[in-house]
């Protein structure tokens, strides 16, 4: 058993986004667990990670206009992942259990900007369109500091032109929001910037539609 207080990390949570929708924790992962992800992607090839893409777009010019990162998704058949899997599985159940929210499934992947990546200021989801409800973005780079760069900005859900904050992409902080509310958008770091990305879907299945697909 670790001593790390997780139950308390999760009500912390539930109590921002029931109070703002937005909430950013730091140190809120077991340090074992980013211990493991870390040697995870040490381990991992470069070419392992891939171009990200926007939504179903294909568009490979004007994509890279608008992020930078390159990508890989978790997956639970590597035991060096499934620490993290599991926590937001946990995660889930106590936001179910806690705001209804209803969720789902999850799927993150990691993500590593290489020093001048950038992803422009957008929504994760289209309100009424995509099943993507809440968001989370973890932290993984050791020692970031503020000339760094790479700050995560967050606009207002109310008004998208005004920046509401910055968070600084340091390791154990993580920040979740509803996906379709909060726009937001990654400054161009100075140096690597590791960061898992996530998302909690709802179940939008219908008889003939299987979303998301098993
Ligand atoms: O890495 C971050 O700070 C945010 C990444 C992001 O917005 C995304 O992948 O949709
Ligand atoms: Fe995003």
């Amino acid at each position: 058993m670790s001593d790390f207080d997780i139950e308390n990390i999760y009500a912390q949570i539930a109590d921002d986004l029931r109070s703002s929708g937005l909430s950013i924790i730091e140190n809120a992962v077991d340090p074992k667990i980013i211990q493991t992800l870390n040697e995870r992607i040490a381990s991992l090839e470069k070419d392992t990670f891939q171009t990200a893409g926007i939504g179903r777009q294909s568009d490979h010019e004007k994509n890279a206009q608008i992020r930078r990162d390159k990508i890989r998704w978790l997956d639970r058949g590597n035991t060096q992942e499934t620490g993290y899997l599991d926590a937001m599985d946990e995660l889930k159940s106590y936001l179910n259990r806690r705001l209804f929210m209803g969720l789902f499934s999850y799927e993150s992947h990691f993500a590593h900007y290489q020093q001048g990546a950038f992803y422009k200021k957008h929504l994760d989801a289209f309100k009424g369109k995509a099943n993507r409800v809440l968001t989370t973005v973890f932290y993984l780079n050791e020692d970031w500091r503020t000339e760094d760069g790479g700050e995560l900005v967050i606009y207002q859900a109310e008004n998208h032109d005004k920046e509401l904050c910055r968070v600084l992409p340091k390791q154990g902080t993580l920040v979740t929001f509803l996906s379709d509310e909060f726009p937001h958008e990654v400054l161009a770091a100075n140096k690597s910037r590791y960061s898992i990305a996530g998302w909690f879907r709802i179940n939008a299945s219908t008889a003939a539609h299987i979303d998301p697909p098993r």
